[in-house]
């Protein structure tokens, strides 16, 4: 058996309302991988927490394709893959949870091959695996990241808020695909949609780097996808609507949802019970968990 490494990454919310499939922020709950690597032997999987009996343990599986990419890249053969998941952050929810399976395979691959891959290779790398930057890029580095495609590679920056808040992920008892949000999106949208959105935008990047958080409540909002994705969340307007009355900054999707999440600066408690409620009052059931910023991204333990 070669040698062993264990990482861990963080979960993420996407998009922050406005800023669809550029901005993330990495939360703190944490998914842990360790890998082992042979030269005999096919793959081996076991998960601990979140997915156990749901993840696939052949090459369909996220983290071994990540895993397969770093040695072709980097020109090893190994056939062992032995995997160990222990996993906090939950599936198909919103909460960043391929983007921290294929991190997480890329970086331990890495590891165990000569770490001959910078950040940025690792960046570009888990973009082309996820689809988009903007949950690989915090997990990567942690804090908040604004991360774009350009020409094939990943752009990205990454800051931390000069003011602390935190964020409350609302967490409804259902699964929901990323590819099954992204099929109820248009292919165009009007001009003023668009120019609603690079607004708000604009406005969340300068909110969340100068500390303005007041002006969270405009800066959330979004006309790109949320509106779209609200027929596949029961409840989602007045799950919202209750975070801003319990005294939330401002709420969004998390991600492709269907987690809702709250940004407050004082009574996270009483923020996250209002949307539970609220939730209920739909039929769905649902936990909440308030998380800060992770500032560190994904590290070897
Ligand atoms: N720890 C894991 N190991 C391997 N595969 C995983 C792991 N976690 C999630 N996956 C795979 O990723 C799929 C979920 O990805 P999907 O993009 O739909 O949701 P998400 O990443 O949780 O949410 P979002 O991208 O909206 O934040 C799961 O169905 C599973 O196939
Ligand atoms: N930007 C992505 C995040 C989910 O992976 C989306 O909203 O589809």
């Amino acid at each position: 058996m070669a040698n062993a490494v264990k990482i861990r990454v963080p979960g993420t919310t996407a998009n922050c309302g406005p800023g669809f499939d550029a901005v993330g922020i990495a939360c703190t709950i944490y998914n842990e991988l360790e890998l082992s690597l042979s030269n005999e032997g096919g793959i081996s999987l076991e998960v601990i927490g979140e997915g156990a009996g749901a993840i696939p343990s052949d090459n369909s599986n996220v983290a071994v394709k990540a895993i397969k990419m770093v040695l072709a890249k980097t020109g090893h053969n190994y056939q062992g893959i032995q995997l160990k998941l222990t996993n906090n952050i939950p599936l198909a929810r919103g909460l960043g949870s391929s983007a921290a399976a294929i991190v997480g395979g890329l970086i331990a691959a890495n590891e165990l091959t000569g770490n001959s891959l910078t950040k940025e290779n690792i960046l570009d790398m888990a973009t082309a695996l996820e689809g988009h930057p903007d949950n690989v890029a915090p997990a990567i580095f942690g804090g908040i990241t604004i991360s774009i495609l350009d020409s094939g590679n990943t752009q990205y920056l990454r800051f931390l808020p000069p003011s602390g808040f935190s964020m409350v992920v609302v967490i409804p008892a259902f699964n929901l695909s990323t590819k099954a949000a992204r099929k109820v999106l248009p292919d165009s949208v009007p001009f003023s949609d668009a120019a609603f959105n690079v607004g708000r935008t604009a406005l969340l990047v300068g909110a969340l780097c100068s500390g303005e958080l007041k002006l969270l409540s405009s800066a959330l909002e979004d006309k790109l996808h949320q509106p779209y994705r609200e027929k596949l969340i029961p409840g989602m307007a007045q799950v919202l609507s209750a975070a801003r009355q319990a005294g939330a900054l401002g709420a969004a999707l998390s991600g492709a949802g269907p987690c809702l999440i709250a940004f407050t600066s004082s009574n996270p408690e009483e923020v996250g019970h209002a949307m539970v409620k609220a939730f209920r009052i739909h039929n769905v059931e649902a936990k909440f968990h308030i998380l800060n910023i992770d500032t560190q991204g994904a590290i070897k333990l």
